[in-house]
């Protein structure tokens, strides 16, 4: 991370040249009138369409399009100047000679969030102060949790909390209410985040959770943010088609727990990766172990025990001793686990003497055993929407998350369990054959269907879930029921066709998205809605829903 020291709002195109050149970002040219060091550049935008007047527009190139291929757009729209590669200025020239100030350096996206940062004021202690959770499963349900526990440590103080994830960018604080944006990525572009990071300092928010995709990392959208705390859930198999091989996904991810980009790191260490994780990361690093087995990390989870539908756990800090007892109101071991995290990042943040946070530890140690900071619904992640029969949406969309999802609601002596799925076209089609084999090995009715099929034909997807499917029952000898049913509305209701109030309903994979892409066509469906229905017009009650965001696709 290069952090270019505090400084106000704003800066010129010679000033940022500079602080490129000197970051290692070169080499820079400006190929235009003296003047043009003095254009001023009050904001940075890298969608065309988001450029405004004063702006720096960053035109990077990609699978798509370059940037640059916009220029008349972006001209039209009142940039300042552009930030971009050798064939960016190429392209600029051609469109618009040299009406305004072109920097150029050999890699954009590296240069993109330093620039951004000293544009927008971003340093290593500006504020808000950031935690940013990665891993392949947990990171939205780990990051409201993070932001519940914040709110509740910060709201007395007048401060906001901000969040910024795959369901929403949001603003607030648990007295006004929250400001919420749908967000249509799990971690924004660079210059997106520091747009952001100016707007939510304006706004009065001491401290934000952010989900940090592997993605994100791998398209250096984080570069020129510093974390306070980042957090590791997890690694299993997903999004081999951008990272080829685990040790590449690996490796991403492994880039945030750098001395230079985070202060803190906790890592959850009850895997191999995440052991080899606590070995790799550099600077401050806290382990913690969730499974109730001797792990010998900084902090452990003990006692574990059912809560309502949720879970009660004691988190014990093995170098001191302390215990503290608190709990979460969401169903799975899985959720025992994020929140631990969650717990376990504000509590080494309110540790910290770099930063002073707002609260001490003493004050989240209270807020842990009283405040119930985990009871909350996180939109469409072990959602519950009728308990008669159990009716559940769910997220689960790779095979680690299937696998615990379909164990969380999987209740002793319960009736059948009852499951829709799919897989979403255009992204690792590895997993598909493997998701089938769990669904029939865990459930006792398996319904595919649809998930977004994207670009994909949906028949094919199906095919290929249903070929693991019926190749586990075959060498399996299962006698579970497998049907192939598409649109998914008829699936969800041939699956509370099926249900009697003992049995159990798992809609996965969707949870809070409210439309499909179909080639491009966007189809309006939302599993929470479409399974009260279903319930509701054959008799069964529903639970009243808080109204929340998560109506995005
Ligand atoms: C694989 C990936 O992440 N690609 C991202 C990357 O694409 P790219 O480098 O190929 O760039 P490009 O789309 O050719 O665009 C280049 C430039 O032309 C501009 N452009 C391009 C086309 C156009 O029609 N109009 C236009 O203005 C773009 O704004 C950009 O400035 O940069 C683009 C511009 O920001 C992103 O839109 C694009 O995200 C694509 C759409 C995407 O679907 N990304 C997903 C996979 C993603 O990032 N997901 C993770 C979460 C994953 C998970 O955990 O499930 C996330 O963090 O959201
Ligand atoms: N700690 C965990 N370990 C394994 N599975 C989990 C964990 N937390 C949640 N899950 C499962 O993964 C699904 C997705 O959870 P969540 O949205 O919190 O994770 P995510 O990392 O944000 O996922 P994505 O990147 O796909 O948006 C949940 O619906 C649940 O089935």
């Amino acid at each position: 991370m290069v952090s270019f020291g505090q400084q106000s709002w704003g800066t010129d195109v010679g000033t940022l040249a500079e602080q490129l050149v000197a970051s290692g970002y070169g080499p820079i040219i400006t190929p235009v009138a003296e003047t043009a060091d003095r254009v001023r550049l009050t904001g940075a935008a890298m969608s065309p369409a988001q450029v405004e007047p004063g702006d720096l527009f960053v035109a990077v190139t990609g699978a798509r399009a370059h940037g640059a291929d916009f220029i008349d757009q972006v001209l039209q729209r009142g940039a300042a100047a552009v930030l971009t590669d050798p064939a960016g200025v190429a392209k600029v020239r051609e469109a618009a000679g040299y009406r305004l100030p072109v920097i150029e350096v050999p890699g954009v996206r590296e240069a993109a969030g330093p620039a951004a940062a000293a544009i927008y004021g971003t340093t290593a202690t500006s504020d808000p102060a950031l935690f940013g959770v990665t891993g392949t499963n947990g990171k939205t349900t780990t990051t409201y949790f993070l932001r519940s526990l914040l709110d509740t440590l910060l709201t007395g103080a007048g401060r906001k909390t901000g969040l910024i994830g795959t369901i929403e960018i949001s603003v607030g604080s648990i007295d006004t209410g929250y400001e919420r944006i749908a967000s249509d990525m799990t971690t924004p572009e660079a210059v997106a985040l520091h747009k952001l990071m100016h707007s939510f300092r304006e706004k009065g928010v001491a401290a934000a959770a952010m989900e940090v995709s592997s993605h994100a990392i791998s398209y250096q959208r984080i570069s020129g943010l510093y974390y306070d705390v980042a957090g590791f859930t997890n690694l299993t198999q997903d999004h081999l088609d951008l990272h080829g091989t685990m040790e590449d996904y690996f490796a991403a991810k492994a880039e945030l727990f750098r001395r230079a980009r985070t202060r803190t790191s906790v890592i959850t260490v009850d895997d191999a990766y995440g052991h080899q994780m606590a070995a790799e990361a550099t600077g401050h690093v806290v382990t913690l172990a969730t499974t109730g087995q001797p792990a010998q990390a900084h902090w452990e989870v003990t006692e574990v025990t059912a809560q309502g539908l949720g879970s009660a756990f004691t988190l014990v800090n093995r170098h001191t001793g302390e215990q503290i007892r608190t709990s979460t109101a969401l169903p799975g071991s899985f959720n025992v686990s994020n929140a631990a995290l969650a717990a376990v990042m504000v509590l080494e943040a309110a540790a910290s003497t770099e930063r002073t946070q707002g609260f001490t530890r003493a004050d989240v140690v209270k807020a842990l055993e009283t405040a119930e900071p985990f009871h909350i619904q996180v939109p469409g992640r072990m959602q519950v929407i009728a308990e008669r029969p159990a009716a559940i949406v769910d997220f689960a969309h790779n095979p680690d998350a299937m696998i615990r999802a379909l164990g969380a609601v999987r209740r002793p002596g319960g009736g059948k369990l009852i499951l829709v799925i799919g897989a979403a076209g255009e992204r690792d089609v590895t997993k598909r054959p493997t998701m089938g084999a769990i669904a029939v090995r865990m459930a006792d009715h398996v319904i595919i269907s649809d998930d977004d099929p994207h670009g994909e034909d949906p028949a094919e997807i199906r095919a290929a879930l249903m070929a693991g499917a019926q190749d586990a029952i075959a060498t399996g000898g299962l006698t579970t029921r497998l049907e192939e049913i598409s649109p998914r509305t008829e699936a969800i209701a041939a699956a509370v066709d099926a249900a009697g109030p003992e049995d159990t309903v798992l809609l996965a994979g969707r949870g809070h998205e409210g439309h499909q892409d179909v080639a491009g066509t966007r189809v309006e469906i939302d599993d929470r809605a479409e399974l009260a229905r279903a319930l509701q017009a054959r008799g069964f009650t529903t639970l009243a829903q808080p109204s929340a965001a998560g109506s995005t696709a």
